[in-house]
């Protein structure tokens, strides 16, 4: 299947019309169109803010940036030199090869292994490697983390931070009924570290939305009206559904006018706690999103 080389970017195409675009740039799947139930023109599933910088100066803010090796501002000492959300998402990462290419699917692998910029603010030998595979009318990440020192474990979180591209206020999100979570939008330390239950059977956004999931699942269903995506995941025990509304949205730089209103965040990772990897151990992160409609 045709993969597009181009100075900054991959791009996969499907013969059914799906395709998928990937910068260099933190590896970020900028755009995921594919063509959907009715088999028609493709559409585009992911949002990419229009302020959104595109060139390798900050994270972008749309598609799917990585998450690694940490969720957040840093509380760890080991991670006090990263910003928020680490260091993989603002990492340039090299293409290195096409495990899967027939008649149904096609992927691609990049890399980033332990280079001087990642030592400069992460001083750990660990190296990434992640495949994107496109089928018709599905999209799958895989990260594969791999701790390289020969003496000490590693320590990390891992998360996909999804924008899917839909109407936020009409946005049902399920099945969370009766999972725990921490709500970030609450004003006191006290308040943001005591767990809620979740009692709502469908999770909507429609006041700003800054909540993890523990132990959220393995799937879910983002459904609106016409609409959808399912995720599925694999080690990624939790989810971040994540929407700031005007209030907030208003003070995100890189954020388009009234582009709160045109996505919601559902963030699969591990980011209650962390994953320990002993000497020379590897851990898979997996997820795949499909389209339903
Ligand atoms: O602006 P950033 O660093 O891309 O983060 C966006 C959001 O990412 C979410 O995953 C976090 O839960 C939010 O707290 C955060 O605001």
């Amino acid at each position: 299947m045709p993969i597009e080389q181009l100075a900054d970017r991959v791009i996969l195409k499907h013969p059914k019309g799906a395709t998928v675009e990937i910068l260099h740039y933190g590896a970020t799947v900028i755009s995921w169109k594919s063509p959907g139930t009715s088999g028609g023109e493709p559409l585009e599933r992911l949002f990419v803010s229009s302020k959104a910088a595109l060139d390798g100066s900050k994270p972008v803010r749309g598609g799917i940036p990585i998450v690694f090796p940490v969720f957040g501002a840093p509380v760890l000492p080991q991670f006090s030199k990263l910003k928020q959300h680490g260091y993989a998402r603002c990492s340039i990462w090299n293409l290195t090869s096409v495990p899967v290419d027939d008649a149904s699917t096609v992927s691609v692998k990049l890399s980033l292994g332990f280079t001087p910029e990642v030592k400069a603010v992460f001083d750990f030998p660990v190296s990434l490697e992640y495949v994107v595979t496109l089928s018709d009318r599905r999209l799958g990440t895989d990260l594969r983390v791999t701790n390289q020192s020969d003496k000490d474990e590693l320590q990390f979180q891992a998360l996909f931070h999804n924008y899917i591209r839909a109407p936020a206020n009409d946005v049902k999100i399920s099945p969370l009924t009766g999972k725990n979570y921490f709500d970030k939008t609450e004003a006191t330390a006290e308040a943001k570290a005591t767990a809620k239950l979740e009692q709502r059977r469908e999770v909507d956004v429609r006041k700003p939305t800054d909540s993890v999931y523990v132990d959220g699942g393995q799937a879910y269903e983002i459904t609106w009206p016409n609409g959808g995506i399912q995720i599925k995941t694999e080690c990624l025990k939790d989810v971040v559904i994540w929407n700031p509304q005007e209030t907030i949205g208003k003070t995100i730089g890189d954020m388009e006018d009234g582009g709160w209103e045109k996505y919601v965040c559902v963030e699969p990772g591990h980011v209650q706690g962390y994953i320990t990897l002993p000497v020379g151990g590897s851990w898979v992160g997996r997820q795949t999103l499909r389209d339903e409609w």
